[in-house]
């Protein structure tokens, strides 16, 4: 019956041309979620949890539409999961207004963790911010303290250099320079080259990387002498597939790209067998994941994955989030003879249970442990890889919360096995 149900509303951006269309693995990953959730006895005991979604096409205008129309027809939902940036800005801005907690396990702008603006606001996916300890941290641990930074004028960019910046000035790590482009990042390359940039951070979106390692090698600013962190999240092909969007050949791309270090925030449980919350280890999950895409629509097309196969994993933590925290909702509720079924959207008093719920949410997911700072961000490991003879080796996980690399550690490789420098040595006359 309608009375041992709860409902939430959840946005996926699937068919978008802009954007991010990470709904098409998010969908599918959030209905393994709900099935999994429901099928347990200790989660919600006589309640079963409902979604209710549709498509934002990572489009905000479109996406205040599909909200409006999820919170005013029936039943009423008690809490709203999101994806994209753009749309989790729309949504988590206007849905206090409506007493409603969101989480949003698609939306890497580091303007989100602002709990003036989006005060009910959480994450299962981390801010873009969540490389820069682990950018210092290398810095440090190479001794580089002299660095430079390169990045296209984008929004998630600006403010997480900003946030880059901060960081360094606090560990005395000079930055020499920092070069922003549109879209063409010539003048932006030979500045860095004026300025003997050694050191050099990369933030950018795939097509425009593909653009500056032409540079790089156009310019020969590449090779023993030059070391350059990238993003870790383009797909493994990224400078070798066959499109000719740039005036270099994929062998010229790849010299280039030669022993580039990127940073990743860790998506998938770095330990795939590791049973999680849900029973599951993450390969068993990819298993369903896979069969789930299929029935969803979403071909894997000639084996290529949908967008959104990488953050799968953080749509399926959200719902397990959602569950849980309303599991422990309930529980206080009913301690106050009060439950979530009397929750109105201009009640905040149950608004605030579930918040303090989530606030304090801790569970081992597919995604890694599930917990939530106090801006409600994800906080997460990252992953360090290094390009070695044209494929990404991993270096090691990066513990952000203690700040420390994990165990394992694989030290990157440098040509003649020298460690480059992050300026000009002047030798002394002898
Ligand atoms: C790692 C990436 C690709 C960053 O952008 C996210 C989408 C967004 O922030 O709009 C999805 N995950």
């Amino acid at each position: 019956t309608e009375s041992n149900i709860l409902d939430f509303g959840a946005i996926f951006p699937i068919k978008g041309k802009g954007g991010w269309q990470g709904g098409q693995a998010c969908l599918p990953a959030a209905k393994l979620a709900l099935d999994d959730v429901n099928a347990r006895k200790d989660i919600l005991p006589g309640y079963e949890l409902r979604m209710h979604s549709n498509d934002s096409q990572c489009d905000p205008g479109l996406a205040a539409l599909v909200m409006y129309d999820l919170l005013y027809s029936d039943p009423q939902k008690l809490m709203l999961l999101a994806g994209c940036s753009t749309v989790c800005t729309t949504v988590a801005e206007a849905a206090k207004m409506w007493n409603l907690n969101v989480l949003c396990y698609g939306a890497s702008s580091p303007a989100l963790s602002d709990r003036q603006r989006f005060p009910y606001l959480f994450r299962t996916h981390p801010s873009a911010t969540v490389h820069n300890p682990t950018r210092v941290e290398l810095l440090i641990k190479y001794g580089w303290s002299r660095v430079a930074i390169l990045q296209q004028a984008e929004e998630v960019f600006i403010s997480t250099v900003e946030d880059l910046e901060t960081r360094c000035e606090a560990k005395e790590i000079e930055i020499i320079t920092r070069q922003s482009f549109i879209s063409d990042p010539a003048d932006a390359v030979k500045n860095l080259k004026r300025q003997d940039a050694r050191i050099i951070f990369g933030l950018f979106y795939v097509v425009a990387a593909r653009k500056v390692l032409c540079e790089m090698y156009k310019q020969q600013l590449y090779g023993k002498s030059y070391v350059w962190f990238f993003i870790g999240w383009y797909e493994d092909d990224w400078f070798t597939k066959m499109v000719n969007d740039t005036a270099c050949t994929p062998e010229q791309l790849k010299l280039a790209a030669e022993g580039h270090i990127t940073t990743e925030a860790v998506m998938w449980n770095e330990d795939r067998d590791e049973k999680t919350i849900s029973g599951m280890s993450a390969n068993q999950f990819e298993k369903k994941l896979n069969r789930a895409i299929e029935e969803n629509g979403f071909l894997l097309k000639e084996n290529r994955r949908p967008e959104g196969y990488q953050e799968a994993p953080l749509a399926y933590d959200a719902v397990w989030a959602v569950a849980l925290a309303l599991n422990k909702s309930m529980g206080e509720l009913s301690k106050k003879r009060d439950s979530l079924k009397s929750f109105t959207y201009t009640n905040e008093r149950i608004r605030h249970v579930i918040f303090q719920a989530m606030n304090s949410t801790e569970f081992q997911g597919i995604s890694g442990k599930v917990a939530f700072s106090s801006q409600g961000d994800r906080i997460a490991k990252t992953q360090v890889e290094q390009l070695v003879n044209g494929s990404y080796q991993i270096l090691g996980y990066h513990n952000t919360e203690n700040n420390t690399f994990d165990g394992n550690w694989t030290d990157a490789y440098w040509i003649d096995g020298k460690i480059p420098q992050d300026r000009t040595i002047i030798m002394p006359e002898l």
